[in-house]
C-alpha cells in the first residue's frame, strides 16, 4: 500500500494537529494533500456531536497533559535510557536562579527526588529490557499493588490478577499500563506470549466504569474472530465482580443488532464486522474512548485498510486515546502510525521483530513434498509430545494433511477458514482441553491464540515472511514456559531460509552456516505452488 494511501485513509476522521506535525506530514506524504475530514460531509447532528467533542477534547488534553506531568518520573527520548534530564532540568535550574534561599532549597530537593525516580525508571526498564521513545514516558511499575497507590486502582482488579495467578507484571505490562493510565496514545512491540492482552485490557477496565450509559466506551479490534472471542473471555475473567457489558461482535450481531438499546461498555470484534455494524446497523462509535488494534500489524496487512480506517473515523471522539499492539512492528506500520498518533510514545520490549527466547527453533531439509510427510510421520514416531501444532499454507493442504493423518494413531483435528463458526471453536477447545493431541491449522489461528502449553508447532509449510513465522512459532513458549519450533523446507523454500535463519539467529539459535551465506532476499513474501499432500506414489 502506498504511504499517501495508507495515510491519507488513517487521517480520516481523526484530529489532527497538521501546524504540529508540519514536518512529519511533508515527509510521509507525497502526494496532494489529503483532506483530513470525512471523505463525505458531515450532517448538522453528527457537527453538533463534534463541537461538543471538541470542547470535551480540549478539557481532556489539559488533563492528560496534567497527568503527564504529575506521572512522568523522565523524559527519556530513544533508546538512550539513562538520558538525564531534559526541559524539566532547566525549568529547575531558572527557578533556583530566580527565587529566595528556602525555595532554593525547595527546588534543589524536589530535583534530586526527581533525579532519583528518573533513574529508578531507568534501572527498571534496563533490567526487563523495555526501550521507549517518546517525551515524559510515566515510570514502569514495580508490582501491579503499584496500581493502588499510584493510580488508585479498585482492589477487586488486583484480586482478580491475583486470582488468575498474574503476581508480577510482565515487562510490557510494566511499561504499557502506565502510558495509557496517563493518557498516552501508544505503539507497543513485544514478544509473543508476553501479555500483551493484560497489559490494553487493565487500562480499559480501570478507566471505564462499569454498566455506564451513553455508549460503547472502548472498541478492541482483532484480526480473527477466534482471537476476538479469546480477548472477551480474558476481558471478564479480569473483570469478575464488576457488571461490565463486555461484547463480541458475533455475526447475528453485527448483521441484525439493536445497537440504540444494546449495553455495551467494551467491545471486541474483528474489522470487518464492526465496520458492517456501523454502516448497516447505525452503531454509533461516538463515545469511544480507547481503540485498541491488536496484532496491528497484520490489521493493516490483511487489506483491510479502508476498513480500519472507516472504524477509526467512526470513533469520532477528538480525545479518543489508540492503542496499536503487536509482536511485530514493521518499520512503515511505525512510521504512518508516528503522523497520526497524538504524542505517541513507542515501547519495544527485547528486540524489535525478533522470536521468544523461550522457544527452541529447528530447520529441517525434507528434500520434496513427500518428504516432509515422512519426516512427519518419523517425528511422531520417536516422539509425540502433545499438545502440537501444525501450520500449512492453505485449508486445501489442512485438509490433505488432516486425510493423511486419520490413517495414524494421532488424535488430530483440524481448523482452516472452510469450518463454521461452531466448528472452528470446536477445533480450539479441543485442543485446549486435551482432547486432540495435534491441530492442524491454516494462518487464521496463527496471531494471538494463547492455547496453554503447546509443547511443539511445526511449520510443515514454509511460512510466508519472517512476520508469519514469528507468530506462529509463538503459539508455544508462552507465558514463562518453554517450547520448541520445527520447520520443514524443501529445495523450493531455500531461497527465503536466510529471511528465516535470521530470526533464529537473532534468539540464539543455532544455524548452519551454508544457510548465512545464502543471499539475502529483498522480496518479503514467500508463497510456493506445492504437490498436494499425500501418500499415493507419483506415476513416474
Ligand atoms: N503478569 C502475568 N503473569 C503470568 N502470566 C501472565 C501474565 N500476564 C499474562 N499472562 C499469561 O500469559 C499468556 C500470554 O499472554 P497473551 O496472550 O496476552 O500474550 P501476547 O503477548 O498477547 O501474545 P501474542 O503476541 O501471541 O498475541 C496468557 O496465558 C496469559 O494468561
Amino acid at each position: 500500500m502506498e504511504n499517501s494511501k495508507l495515510s491519507s485513509a488513517l487521517f480520516a476522521g481523526t484530529h489532527f494537529n497538521r501546524k504540529r506535525f508540519a514536518a512529519d506530514f511533508e515527509r510521509f506524504h507525497q502526494g496532494p494533500t489529503p483532506s483530513p475530514a470525512a471523505p463525505c460531509a458531515p450532517s448538522p447532528e453528527k457537527k453538533r456531536k463534534r463541537k461538543s467533542g471538541k470542547a470535551k477534547a480540549k478539557k481532556n488534553q489539559k488533563k492528560r497533559a496534567e497527568a503527564a506531568i504529575a506521572s512522568s518520573s523522565d523524559a527519556v527520548e530513544g533508546f538512550n535510557v539513562f538520558k538525564g534530564l531534559t526541559g524539566k532540568d532547566d525549568e529547575l535550574r531558572s527557578e533556583k536562579v530566580d527565587t529566595g534561599k528556602d525555595e532554593d532549597s525547595v527546588a534543589v530537593r524536589r530535583r534530586k527526588e526527581m533525579e532519583r525516580e528518573i533513574e529508578r525508571a531507568a534501572v527498571l526498564r534496563k533490567r526487563f529490557d523495555i526501550h521507549i521513545a517518546g517525551q515524559n514516558v510515566p515510570a514502569p511499575l514495580e508490582s501491579f499493588e503499584e496500581l493502588i497507590s499510584r493510580y488508585g486502582c479498585d482492589s477487586y482488579l488486583v484480586g482478580n490478577l491475583s486470582k488468575l495467578g498474574f503476581h508480577e507484571p510482565t515487562p510490557i505490562q510494566r511499561q504499557a499500563i502506565p502510558i495509557l493510565l496517563s493518557g498516552r496514545e501508544c505503539f507497543a512491540c513485544a514478544p509473543t506470549g508476553s501479555g500483551k492482552t493484560l497489559a490494553f485490557l487493565l487500562p480499559l477496565l480501570m478507566k471505564i466504569k462499569p454498566g455506564s450509559k451513553g455508549g460503547v466506551k472502548a472498541v478492541i479490534l482483532c484480526p480473527t474472530r477466534e482471537l476476538a472471542a479469546q480477548t472477551v473471555r480474558e476481558c471478564k475473567k479480569l473483570a469478575k465482580g464488576r457488571k461490565y457489558y463486555i461484547k463480541l461482535m458475533t455475526k447475528d450481531l453485527s448483521k441484525s443488532g439493536n445497537f440504540k438499546d444494546m449495553h455495551c461498555d467494551i467491545l471486541v470484534s474483528t474489522p470487518l464486522r464492526l465496520d458492517h455494524a456501523v454502516k448497516k446497523r447505525d452503531l454509533d462509535l461516538n463515545s469511544v474512548e480507547y481503540l485498541v488494534l491488536d496484532e496491528s500489524d497484520k490489521l493493516f496487512e490483511l487489506g483491510f485498510v479502508e476498513v480500519i480506517d472507516s472504524v477509526v473515523e467512526a470513533c469520532s471522539n477528538p480525545s479518543i486515546i489508540r492503542s496499536l499492539f503487536s509482536a511485530t512492528l514493521p518499520d512503515s506500520i511505525e512510521a504512518l502510525a508516528r503522523t497520526i498518533m497524538h504524542d505517541a510514545i513507542r515501547i519495544i520490549v527485547g528486540r524489535k521483530n525478533s522470536a521468544s527466547s523461550l522457544i527452541k527453533q529447528k530447520l529441517i531439509f525434507a528434500g520434496t513434498e513427500r518428504g516432509k510427510l515422512l519426516a512427519l510421520r518419523q517425528s511422531f514416531q520417536e516422539s509425540l509430545n502433545p499438545p502440537v501444532l501444525i501450520f500449512v499454507q492453505s485449508k486445501e493442504r489442512a485438509k490433505e494433511l488432516y486425510k493423511e493423518l486419520a490413517f495414524d494413531d494421532v488424535r488430530a483435528d483440524v481448523i482452516h477458514a472452510d469450518l463454521n463458526e461452531q466448528q472452528r471453536q470446536d477445533a480450539v477447545d479441543n485442543l485446549r482441553a486435551g482432547k486432540s493431541w495435534v491441530l492442524i491449522a491454516t494462518e487464521v489461528i496463527a496471531r494471538g491464540m494463547d492455547f496453554k502449553g503447546v509443547n511443539c508447532v511445526i511449520n510443515y509449510d514454509f511460512p510466508e515472511s519472517a512476520a508469519a513465522y514469528i507468530h506462529r512459532i509463538g503459539r508455544s513458549g508462552r507465558a514463562g514456559r518453554s517450547g520448541e519450533a520445527i520447520t520443514f523446507f524443501t529445495e523450493e523454500d531455500k531461497p527465503f531460509l536466510r529471511n528465516i535463519a535470521n530470526v533464529l539467529v537473532s534468539s540464539g539459535c543455532e544455524v548452519p552456516s551454508w544457510i548465512m551465506a545464502l543471499p539475502k532476499l529483498k522480496r518479503k513474501k514467500h508463497r510456493v505452488d506445492r504437490d498436494p499432500i499425500s501418500t499415493i506414489p507419483d506415476e513416474d
